[in-house]
């Protein structure tokens, strides 16, 4: 399971953006997260891959509690979590070629023996070839730029994927091959998925089951 519970999260304790807010992801399943324009999901979504640390409440992840930690959860447990976001280029170092993008999370990990080999395979999966993954994320379209940042969230081979306003940017192709993408790789993996969004037709027809933020959190 991957459970948020009781999370209150923000920037600043005095005013936070998510209060209180319950969410439970059972192994396999895929989650959809609906809700308006800055009510909070991304902050929650963060919270729920281990990059943002709640002022209060808990994440549990396969049985372990995560919070308490003092500034980032420990390795072993972040790389259990993929993440992708909406805005490739925000979450793009530009200096870096595709490939060595996707392999960011391996060298982090300090597994850099064998990192190319890694890549090739959600590479591959994503749809990105050779002379793609040579270039630099300004050259480039967002679409493609997001099929690397998803093949990087893939390249540990997490147990669990957050999505948040991943195809928010790019077309209805792109959109499609993206999402076939997640659920090629959750079919063989069994890996479970939160889909942040505020567009409920595609998470509707995505996702086993669509919460409302209403309905998780406080507001
Ligand atoms: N790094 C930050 N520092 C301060 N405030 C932030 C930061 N990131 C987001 N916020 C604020 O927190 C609130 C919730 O933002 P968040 O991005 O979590 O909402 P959201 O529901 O994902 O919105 P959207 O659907 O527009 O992406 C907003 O009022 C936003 O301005």
């Amino acid at each position: 399971m991957l459970e948020l519970q009781g999370i209150t999260a923000g920037y600043d304790p005095r005013r936070p953006v998510v209060r209180d807010a319950h969410l439970a992801l059972r192994p396999g399943e895929a989650l959809g997260l609906v809700g308006p324009s800055g009510c909070g999901k991304s902050t929650l979504a963060r919270v729920a891959a281990l990059l943002h640390r709640p002022d209060r409440g808990t994440v549990v992840l396969g049985g372990r509690t995560v919070t308490g930690f003092r500034h980032r959860a420990p390795r072993s447990l972040r790389t259990e979590v993929g993440v992708v976001f909406q805005q490739p280029r925000l979450s793009a170092d530009p200096r870096l070629r595709l490939r060595d993008l996707i392999a960011e999370p391996l060298r982090a990990t300090g597994r850099r023996r064998g990192a190319q080999e890694a890549v090739a395979e959600p590479a591959e999966r994503v749809g990105l070839g050779p002379d793609l993954l040579a270039r630099r994320p300004h050259e480039v379209s967002d679409g493609q730029l997001q099929r690397a940042c998803l093949a990087r969230a893939l390249v540990l081979r997490p147990r669990w994927l957050v999505c948040d306003e991943m195809t928010a940017m790019l077309d209805a192709s792109t959109t499609a091959a993206l999402v076939a993408v997640v659920e090629e790789y959750r079919r063989e993996t069994g890996a479970g998925l939160l889909a942040v969004g505020h567009d409920p037709v595609l998470l509707g027809r995505w996702c086993d089951r669509t919460v409302h933020w209403g309905d998780i959190a406080d507001s």
